[in-house]
């Protein structure tokens, strides 16, 4: 459970789990085994870590970045052209003040995008999520450049899953069969407006939340310090970027499938800096479908307190639906009326 963590959050470099993550034996190497040890740490006291030795390149994480700003600064109407709505599935843009937490505006801007799937695949509860990504025209290279982003943060954090799983006392593979076999992802590309001249403090880009799935992997500024993360005694700590590195952080279900073993951290975003911020937030999901409960394993051996269970089941795409029709209130009830 989350405790004090006063000062910074952890750095743990993943790169000896890496080396050996194909082997099925590798929790018997000592690299593993320590990086392993960290996760647990990190996991349990904090729910939020910077990762480092991950393998995707500062270049790729930079240029994901540069054009998510150049996309940002283009006119309103160029961004409108790729706009949000229930009827292409929640995917696209969204101007400043239409994302809602805990039923306040978000002062952001954002991309959302989502895994597509085929039509029907998930029954009334997927209808809701389907359609196809919009991708800006403008960046040409944009769609290229995020989809082997997409690709790269799917097999990190299938990797680090390696490693929880392990931490958790499992094999390597307890996220990968029934439960995370087909992955579900989301990826929001959002902006923050910088702040005014003549006020101190910016509203707060992003109200304090959790994420819905299991891993989340902050690629953010570097010369902006926004986001904030929330420990048990109710201090805000802020997530100092670290050039080249990726926050991961723990999401809804990875605190359901351990039983509450890990928590899902509160975190929120204010950017106090003149200068607009840019964040790509890639979030690694279980399947869509998956009813998601304390697996076995991890409730033999980490029977809490006298309860057996701690936290209540769910499918998984039913609590995303719920957040994501939440969030855009304002947009369900406009093509309602
Ligand atoms: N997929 C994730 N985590 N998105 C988080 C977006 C911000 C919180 C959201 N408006 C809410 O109310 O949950
Ligand atoms: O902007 C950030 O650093 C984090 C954004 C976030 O928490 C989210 O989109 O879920
Ligand atoms: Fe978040």
């Amino acid at each position: 459970m989350t405790t004090d963590f006063k000062s910074q959050l952890p750095i743990i470099d993943i790169s000896p789990l890496l080396v050996k993550c194909d082997d099925s034996d590798m929790a018997e190497d000592a690299g593993v085994a320590e990086v392993v040890g960290k996760l647990d740490r990190a996991c349990r006291d904090v729910g939020f870590f910077y990762v480092i030795g991950h393998g995707i390149s500062e270049d790729l994480i930079n240029k994901v970045r540069v054009v998510t700003h150049q996309f940002f600064e283009l006119p309103y109407e160029e961004k409108l052209k790729i706009k949000i709505t229930p009827s292409v599935g929640f995917r696209g843009y969204q101007r400043i003040g239409v994302n809602f937490t805990s039923g306040k505006q978000d002062m952001h801007e954002a991309i959302d995008c989502y895994r597509e799937f085929k039509q029907g695949k998930y029954g009334d509860t997927g209808k809701v999520l389907e359609g196809t990504n919009q991708w800006p025209e403008n960046p040409k290279e944009y769609k290229e450049l995020m989809e082997e982003y997409i690709k790269q943060c799917t097999d990190l954090s299938r990797n680090i899953l390696r490693g929880i799983s392990l931490a958790l006392g499992g094999s390597p593979y307890e996220f990968e069969g029934k439960m995370v076999g087909d992955p579900f992802w989301v990826m929001r590309i959002i902006g923050y407006p910088g702040v005014h001249v003549n006020n101190q403090e910016n509203d707060i880009g992003c109200g304090a939340h959790t994420d819905y799935g299991l891993l989340t992997l902050i690629n953010q500024d570097y010369d902006k310090t926004a986001l904030q993360v929330r420990d048990l005694a109710g201090n805000w700590i802020p997530a100092i970027p670290i050039p080249g590195s990726l926050i991961c952080n723990i999401g809804d279900m990875l605190k359901i499938l351990t039983n509450g073993v890990y928590e899902s951290t509160l975190h929120r975003v204010i950017n106090n800096s003149p200068r607009y911020r840019v964040c790509v937030a890639f979030f690694y999901e279980t399947n869509f479908d998956a009813e998601v409960e304390p697996l076995d394993i991890f409730k033999e051996k980490y029977p809490l307190k006298e309860t057996s269970q701690v936290v209540k089941r769910v499918v998984y795409g039913e609590h995303l639906v719920s957040k994501v029709q939440t969030t855009f209130a304002n947009l369900v009830e406009k093509t309602v009326n």
